[in-house]
């Protein structure tokens, strides 16, 4: 599903990410833990091909993916949660901001809305569907932008700490449903209680030698 193979990455004159070999198959949640700007946040822009890489192999459902084009036909199937929320949502409501994807993915409109507006129920989220995404608390944000992502149905789950902004209540309702959805899932989080709870390994991070 995902492989990545002696994978090195730079930003600006630093090398990030060195030789990084590790693959993600069957139902597994996959954790990314390391000291703050190890690189986790790099690393899966840069398996989505939004950040690129210099040396390595990265596979997604088999295909090798070198160029930002061949990463193109894989973003819809991964379902991916930037660190900071706001870098996804852009409304103008929540519904509308939930329904936007699977209108992307060619739904009519009357079903793009109904398919958003169960994923915000199943997330207990649904009290907010007229609200504009601006005024969203930082914890609101995480689960609507959460909602965004798995109304698309995705095959697999990208997620840059998801419990930023999250209460201990809330952290335990994002685990009981990573836990439900059955998805392979690559995870970076500094929370290790979280981790603890979901984690079927975890893969540690550390700066590279650089020079
Ligand atoms: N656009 C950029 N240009 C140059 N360097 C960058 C850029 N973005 C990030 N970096 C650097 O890359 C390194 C890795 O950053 P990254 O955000 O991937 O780390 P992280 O492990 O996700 O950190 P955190 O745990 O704090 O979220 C950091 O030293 C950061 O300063």
């Amino acid at each position: 599903m995902l492989s990545v193979n002696h994978l090195s990455v730079r930003r600006g004159d630093q090398w990030i990410i060195r030789d990084l070999s590790f693959r993600l198959e069957g139902i597994r949640r996959l954790f990314l833990q390391g000291e703050i700007g190890t690189g986790k946040s790099t690393l899966l822009q840069a398996l989505l091909g939004f950040i690129p890489a210099q040396q390595g192999e990265i596979r997604l459902f088999g295909a090798l993916c070198q160029t930002e084009k061949d990463f193109r036909p894989f973003r819809g199937r991964i379902g991916f949660c930037f660190q900071n929320p706001d870098d996804q949502l852009f409304g103008p409501t929540v519904l509308d901001d939930v329904a936007f994807g699977p209108l992307n993915q060619g739904l009519s409109k009357p079903e793009a809305y109904t398919v958003a507006r169960r994923q915000l129920e199943k997330l207990g989220m649904d009290y907010l569907k007229d609200r504009s995404v601006n005024v969203l608390s930082g914890g609101e944000k995480n689960f609507v932008a959460l909602a965004g992502v798995l109304a698309m149905r995705p095959e697999m789950l990208l997620l840059d700490e998801p419990t930023n902004g999250l209460d201990s209540k809330n952290i335990k309702k994002l685990t009981a449903l990573l836990r439900d959805l059955n998805l392979p899932m690559l995870i970076a989080s500094h929370d290790s209680a979280f981790t603890e709870q979901l984690a079927d390994s975890v893969l540690w991070l550390r700066k590279p030698e650089n020079g």
